[in-house]
């Protein structure tokens, strides 16, 4: 088929390269005229494992080509696919400007029947808002579909050539057998709804998974406090096949370019039909206090005076094997360290530019190595769990840190990992292993 994908971001760009790899003829087009001269030239702009190799050779193979003229792109096509972000506003409803430029721009370009395909996160009633736009400027015939995208940043290509299910939302049978040929090399799930259930059930999935993090960090805070580990409440609760093991993890709260303007988003749209969603409400304001958990224990620990005090950063993006750090937890812990008159020394694997560009220079010390961070630290914070931290050698880490203190984010280090070191060792709703952490400040303070 012949499909041209508009926005060639961290998802426009990953589905793109995964639709030529499927044998399809495929055109990314984007505004960003430096996105588009670093693909092609055979790299990726974004850091995300495995896509740069099927760029390169659906590229070569002549499946695969990078423009910014979306009119001929179009025209060229039988499937075009919305891929363009949904940023926040403000108020936290879903910013679709860029949607309707996309629509408009789409409608000029029409020039015989298309199939429009909305893979962006929008709230519901967007697609008919798509199609009115188009319908205002075209008399071409062309169908709207509605097709959620689910992939994970860092696993993306996996998850798009490896989909637990495929959603395509119609209300034209012809227009979803095609989208479902397009999609049935990749899986036998593909769920067919209508158009505005496709669009709910997106942010459903994802204010669900938020508030399974939510959750499980609120037992750890309560964990804390009773002298349960959780940890090991999660992995006994996950063995319930209704529960489930994943998106159990304990740490410093969701963060990235989905949950929390999705969760935000659905708040709203919820808001718009006079329905207040408490309970997301709740989940959204438990991820906001536990991103300072850190904060509130390296506090205790320097009896409430960070001034002066070095504290190393390992970890930026807000999870591992990805650069993006839009709504990273490490943005406001950071920020929050430097108003304090901390020293703050920081490092990430991949995340450092994107990071400085979203943060800027105010008060940090980039570090080229975990260790060079840790050096002569006062404490160490773990923000991000990079393989590179996970088999870090805790004993060397000890003696470059000026006084041994871990904190750790994404509870990553056991009970083994820590014997016979001197950490004084802090991570999140596990106090067993909250080594030389004094017992009343613990009290005191959760
Ligand atoms: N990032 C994810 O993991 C993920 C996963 C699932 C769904 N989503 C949703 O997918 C959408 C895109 O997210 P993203 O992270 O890929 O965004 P992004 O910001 O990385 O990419 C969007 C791209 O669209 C381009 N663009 C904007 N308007 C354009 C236009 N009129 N013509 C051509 N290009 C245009 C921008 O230059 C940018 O490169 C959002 O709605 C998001 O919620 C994201
Ligand atoms: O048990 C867990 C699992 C995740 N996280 C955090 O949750 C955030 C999101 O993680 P993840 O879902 O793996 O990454 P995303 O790339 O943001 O993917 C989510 O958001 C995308 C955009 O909508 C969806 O497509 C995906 O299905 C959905 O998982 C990260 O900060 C993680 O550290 C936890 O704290 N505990």
């Amino acid at each position: 088929m012949n499909i041209t994908v508009i926005g060639a971001g961290y998802v426009g760009l990953v589905s793109g390269v995964c639709y030529a790899e499927l044998g399809n003829q495929v055109i990314c087009v984007d505004k960003d005229q430096a996105k588009l001269d670093i693909l092609r030239n055979g790299a990726i702009p974004i850091y995300e494992p495995n896509l740069q190799e099927l760029s390169l050779k659906n590229m070569a193979a002549g499946k695969l080509s990078y423009t910014s003229d979306l009119h001929r792109a179009v025209q060229l096509s039988d499937i075009v696919i919305i891929a363009v972000g949904t940023p926040s506003l403000a108020n936290g409803e879903a910013d679709l400007s860029y949607i309707d430029q996309a629509a408009d721009e789409i409608a000029e370009a029409m020039n015989g029947y298309k199939i429009i395909a909305v893979k962006s996160t929008v709230p519901v009633g967007t697609n008919e808002r798509v199609r009115d736009r188009i319908r205002r400027l075209t008399s071409e015939r062309f169908d709207s579909i509605s097709l959620p995208e689910f992939l994970r940043e860092g696993s993306a290509v996996q998850d798009t050539l490896h989909p637990d299910r495929i959603v395509i939302g119609a209300d034209s049978q012809s227009a979803a057998d095609t989208m479902a040929k397009l999609h049935a090399p990749l899986t036998d799930q593909i769920v067919m709804t209508d158009i505005r259930s496709s669009e709910m059930l997106k942010y459903a999935s994802n204010a669900f998974l938020a508030t399974k993090i939510s959750f499980i960090n609120e037992i750890a805070n309560i964990c804390e406090k009773v002298g349960a580990d959780v940890t090991q409440v999660a992995q006994g609760m996950g063995y319930d096949n209704r529960i489930g093991h994943s998106f159990l993890k304990a740490g410093i709260g969701y963060g990235g370019s989905c949950f929390p303007k999705d969760t935000r988003a659905l708040i709203q749209i919820a808001g718009h039909v006079d329905y207040e969603f408490k309970l997301l409400r709740a989940v959204v304001e438990v991820n906001q206090d536990q991103r300072f958990k850190m904060i509130r224990k390296l506090e205790t620990i320097f009896d409430g005076n960070l001034q002066g005090k070095t504290i190393a950063i390992w970890g930026l993006s807000f999870k591992p094997n990805t650069d993006d750090v839009r709504e990273s937890p490490a943005l406001e812990i950071v920020q929050h360290l430097v108003n304090s008159g901390a020293v703050v020394k920081v490092y990430d694997p991949i995340a450092i530019p994107n990071f400085r560009r979203m943060y800027g220079e105010d008060g940090v010390v980039w570090c080229e190595g975990a260790l060079e961070a840790a050096a002569d630290a006062d404490a160490l914070c773990l923000l991000t769990e990079w393989d590179e931290f996970i088999h870090v050698d805790l004993n060397q880490l000890q003696t470059v840190l000026r006084k041994p203190i871990l904190i750790d984010g994404r509870n990553v280090f056991k009970e083994e990992d820590l014997a016979g070191t001197a950490f004084i060792y802090y991570s999140i709703g596990r106090p067993s292993l909250n080594q030389g952490v004094k017992e009343e400040v613990l009290a005191l303070h959760y």
